[in-house]
């Protein structure tokens, strides 16, 4: 019957899309993974040194640079940008953890 193979059809495709976000998700946890081993020793570097956790004008023109990106390619820039902050949230959170363990205190 038509709807039948209407149905099975839109399952095939279904699948394939899935197969797709599937491996889409997979590269992004990859690079997530990556993004997080570069910050984790940018936290050792800033703790060693007594520099502040935070750099919010760092933060600034990546939310500036993600925005432009964003709209090029289609993607609502408010979303890029809770996307960022939420990640440089959590960068924060482990650089605080390790000057709280490894930090040096700067007097001046
Ligand atoms: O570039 C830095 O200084 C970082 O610590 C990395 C990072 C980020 O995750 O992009 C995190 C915290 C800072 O506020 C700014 C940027």
């Amino acid at each position: 019957m038509n709807e039948e193979k209407d149905m099975a059809d839109a399952r095939t495709i279904l699948a394939d899309y899935r197969a797709s976000i599937d491996n889409i998700d997979a590269a992004l946890i990859h690079m997530l993974a990556e993004r997080f081993r570069c910050t984790k020793a940018v936290g050792v570097l800033k703790a060693t040194h007594g520099l502040p956790p935070a750099d919010p004008a760092r933060e600034q023109q990546q939310i500036a640079r993600l925005r432009q990106l964003a709209k090029d390619a289609h993607l609502d820039p408010d979303f890029a940008e809770k996307f960022l902050n939420f990640v440089v949230r959590e960068v924060i959170r482990h650089h605080e953890q390790i000057a709280a363990t490894n930090g040096v205190t700067k007097t001046n």
